[in-house]
């Protein structure tokens, strides 16, 4: 029955006497939350803020990606991957809120966006020291992302801590030597801070897994999870294109670009490059 006055009465068990206790506000540091939305636009444009919040929500979540894959990778270095499984999960759907933020920015018209675009100056995402760490967590390795970070020790310190370590995928390839697939030694052992490229070797330990899936159950379901992380990181790459795209067109990046031709190149990157050649190998069980 709906109440006559359409108000809800407080319980009086309800505590309103918050002096000196943990409150939500204090647990969160709502303060400093709240108090970090600061538009550079001069008198501050209505839009600032959507932009701003739409960057710092999507840092918050790339700072829980970075932590929960850096749980993924101690869970395979233990040979445990079913509780990696759970973070997958986890991580997909971050992923797919981030991916779908997108149409929230798109609402962004190019007017308005160059009303303050200025205040920006050469700052840029190309500095997301966060979206580095994700793509160096997941195995792609450029020493030439830290040169924005040369003047920030602490942050440099970090990311190239992740460029030296092995990566998700490097962690997977060996974890499979360990359970005794034919993983190349170059794999198993090598300079972790260069680039990832692709191996024949490799290539036939996952068509082996994926020919044979009833026994090597988890290192299969590890694959399809990794394919997935991949792909919901190109269309994140690929929506943040075509949002640049509709918002500043052609024009060159704040950060010194040539803007959407650079964003573009990114989307022909592969993480686990093995992982979609397979695809293309694998023949129909008859024919083998
Ligand atoms: C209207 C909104 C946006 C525009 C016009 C824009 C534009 C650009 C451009 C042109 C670049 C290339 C580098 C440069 O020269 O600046 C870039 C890179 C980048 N942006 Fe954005 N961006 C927008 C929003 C965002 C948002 C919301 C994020 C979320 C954190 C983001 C994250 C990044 C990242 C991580 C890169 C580096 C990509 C790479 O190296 O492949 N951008 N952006
Ligand atoms: N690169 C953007 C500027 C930009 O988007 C931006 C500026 C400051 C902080 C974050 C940004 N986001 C992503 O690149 C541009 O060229 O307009």
């Amino acid at each position: 029955m709906l109440g006559i006055m359409n108000k809800r009465e407080l319980e009086p068990g309800i505590f309103t006497d918050l002096a000196g206790r943990t409150t939500y506000g204090d647990y969160l540091q709502l303060d400093r939350l709240l108090s970090a939305q600061v538009p550079r636009s001069q008198p501050p444009h209505h839009d600032e803020l959507l932009f701003i919040i739409q960057h710092q929500t999507s840092e918050l979540w790339m700072k829980l990606l970075v932590h929960e894959l850096t749980a993924v990778i101690r869970y395979i270095q233990a040979d445990n991957l079913e509780p990696s499984f759970k973070i997958f999960s986890r991580v997909g759907h971050i992923q797919r809120m981030l991916f779908e933020q997108w149409s929230v920015l798109e609402t962004l018209t190019p007017n308005e966006y160059l009303e303050f675009r200025g205040a920006l100056g050469q700052a840029s995402g190309f500095q997301s020291y966060q979206y580095r760490a994700l793509e160096f967590l997941l195995g792609h390795k450029d020493e030439h992302s830290l040169g924005p970070f040369k003047h920030m020790p602490g942050v440099h310190a970090q990311l190239e801590l992740f460029l030296h370590s092995p990566s998700v995928y490097d962690e997977f390839l060996r974890h499979l030597a360990r359970q005794g697939h034919a993983v190349p030694a170059d794999r198993v052992e090598r300079d972790w801070r260069l680039p990832y490229e692709k191996s024949t070797g490799v290539m036939e330990v996952f068509r082996h897994i994926y020919e044979n899936p009833e026994k090597h159950w988890d290192a299969y379901e590890m694959c399809e999870k990794l394919v997935d992380v991949e792909e919901r990181f190109q269309l994140w790459r690929y929506r943040h294109m075509m949002t640049v795209m509709r918002v500043i067109g052609f024009k060159p990046g704040t950060g010194g670009s040539s803007g959407v031709g650079f964003l573009r190149k990114a989307l022909d990157l592969r993480f686990f490059p093995e992982l979609w050649d397979v695809r293309t190998e694998l023949a129909p069980p008859g024919s083998r």
